[in-house]
């Protein structure tokens, strides 16, 4: 592509050599990445500065540079494209390059502190369901019409996006769901993206290690909705406190869900147990085959985004009554001496909660909650004690295990875990770092009926230590234990 094709709507401040017929035949933003012809992006990352790997990328065959700052030394056989957000530059660039693929599908955002992957899966399913080819990019895989390929992140950079939607509008899929997270939206990922909608969930204590403070990380979240187009919705949880806050100054159609004031779309836990909730929804019963209140705030946004895209009221209802829950979000199974399991990703505060809570609800006053969690190492320090205290609050035994110690030392992480518990909680709860050995000991203390929560690693299929990842599945190892102990 041509490099004036390429540089369209892209905000340049300053260039050096300038060729507007220069062919551009890739981009990247990593040098290594970097092969003949390529357009490289220089960023300002959190650990390097990508402006650094400019002479790199150029000896790789770097044919033009845009960066925020042009580099003292230049080379006269390449051009220098200075701009002042390298991040928003290369979102365009991006869309410029796959020839805006958002434009030309029906796209779909979930932002908010929990409930995205839930909501961005269960609404790529009930499209699936419908019959319309559909995409979906969230944190467990991206997904082009049928064909799966792992996720790397919740939100993956700008390139990664466009590429994927380029290849959802070359098989002809209609709509496209995505989780956008909030480092997604602070670093630029989302920016320049034809949204139909946004939706969002609720904010509460996460990443507090990246965004600094709380209503850093809230405004973060409400840039999206500040962002989206007069032709879109934005769809809110009214339930959260931050839930309108989200929509003050958004151009697009305003939207409420909620399961406790008035809304648009409003929800009503009528039955629940294990194998599902009856809801009312806007005046129709469904039954659904999810469990917890969570789950029921999600089907109101589910409900909502599909009514706003256009679905006729009967088809949705048939269609919510068949959606299977997501990989690693509250999954349960039930061993031949009658004790279930329960594998969920709650790794927040606020999501161990709602996960104990719900189970809390379903089962009678004698069954046994035995919880197994950890957190993750070079992540939010803050909400280590925050979760123990959950945990040891809500269960009747606790296991304090390793979760993901990254570089850190998972003694360290369990610590600072203990910190949150209190003396008087001291008694139910034990720490056994290797996450096996926890889970094993947490299935030989439950009796029948009890219930053993493995939580903070749902779908994951590995245990990540000093950059290392090896095969850990949370699921297979109670399958397995069960088995062992024949119970
Ligand atoms: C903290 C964070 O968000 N980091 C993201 C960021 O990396 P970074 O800022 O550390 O990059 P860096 O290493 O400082 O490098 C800066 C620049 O130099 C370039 N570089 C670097 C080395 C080199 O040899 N050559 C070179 O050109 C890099 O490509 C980059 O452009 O930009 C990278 C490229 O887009 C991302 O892959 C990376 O995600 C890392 C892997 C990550 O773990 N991110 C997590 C925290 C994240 O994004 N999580 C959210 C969801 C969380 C949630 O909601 O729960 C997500 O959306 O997944
Ligand atoms: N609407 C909700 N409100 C609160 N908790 C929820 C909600 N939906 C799901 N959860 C809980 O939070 C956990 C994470 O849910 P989910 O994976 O859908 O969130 P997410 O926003 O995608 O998280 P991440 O940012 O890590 O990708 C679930 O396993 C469940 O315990
Ligand atoms: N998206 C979240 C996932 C956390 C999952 C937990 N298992 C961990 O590894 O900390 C993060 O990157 O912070
Ligand atoms: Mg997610």
């Amino acid at each position: 592509m041509e490099l004036k094709d390429l540089l369209k709507k892209v905000a340049v401040l300053n260039q050096i050599n300038f060729n507007e017929k220069v062919e551009v035949t890739a981009i990247a933003f990593d040098s290594r990445k970097v092969i003949k012809g390529t357009l490289f992006v220089a960023q300002k990352g959190v650990h390097v500065d990508g402006h650094q790997y400019i002479s790199k990328a150029i000896e790789l065959g770097a044919v033009a540079v845009v960066c925020e700052e042009i580099p003292s030394e230049i080379n006269d056989a390449v051009i220098y494209i200075q701009v002042k957000n390298a991040n928003e530059a290369l979102a365009m660039l991006a869309a410029n390059f796959y020839d805006h693929p958002s434009e030309k599908l029906k796209l779909v955002g979930v932002t908010g502190t929990n409930g995205k992957t839930t909501i961005a899966s269960l609404l790529y399913q009930l499209f699936d369901l419908l019959g319309y080819k559909t995409g979906l990019l969230s944190t467990v895989k991206v997904v082009i019409d049928k064909n799966e390929f792992p996720a790397t992140h919740t939100t993956p950079d700008s390139l990664a996006i466009n590429k994927y939607m380029a290849a959802m509008v070359s098989v002809g899929v209609d709509y496209c769901f995505m989780e956008v997270s909030s480092h997604g939206i602070h670093q630029e990922r989302t920016f320049g993206l034809d949204f139909n909608g946004g939706v969002f969930t609720n904010i509460t204590h996460d990443h507090l290690d990246y965004h600094k403070t709380f209503s850093e990380y809230r405004d973060v979240k409400k840039s999206f909705f500040d962002h989206l187009s007069k032709s879109a919705f934005a769809l809110t949880n009214t339930d959260d406190k931050n839930g309108m806050v989200m929509l003050q100054n958004t151009k697009a159609l305003k939207k409420t869900y909620s399961q406790k004031t008035l809304a648009d779309y409003k929800v009503r836990i009528l039955e629940k147990s294990f194998s599902g909730m009856l809801l009312q929804i806007n005046q129709h019963e469904v039954w659904v085959q999810l469990v917890g209140g969570f789950n029921a705030s999600n089907l109101g946004a589910i409900y909502g985004v599909a009514c706003e895209l256009g679905v006729d009221e009967v088809e949705l209802l048939t269609a919510l009554s068949q959606l299977k829950s997501v990989d690693g979000r509250f999954q349960y199974q039930v061993s031949k001496t009658g004790i279930v399991s329960v594998v969920d990703y709650a790794h927040t505060p606020d999501a161990l909660k709602n996960i104990l809570s719900t189970i809390k609800e379903m089962v009678n006053s004698s069954v046994n909650i035995i919880t197994v969690v950890g957190c993750g190492g070079d992540r939010d320090k803050t909400k280590r004690p925050k979760m123990a205290a959950i945990a040891a609050e809500l269960s009747t035994q606790v296991i304090l295990t390793s979760d993901n110690p990254r570089t850190e030392d998972p003694n360290v992480i369990l610590e600072e875990m203990e910190a949150g518990i209190t003396a008087d909680k001291a008694y139910k709860v034990l720490t056994i770092s290797d996450r096996k050995q926890a889970i094993k000991t947490a299935c030989k203390l439950a009796k029948k009926e009890d219930v053993v929560l493995v939580a903070g690693k749902g779908h994951e299929t590995y245990q990540e230590i000093n950059g290392e990842r090896t095969h850990f599945d949370d699921k297979e190892i109670l399958i397995e234990t069960f088995e062992t102990l024949n119970r």
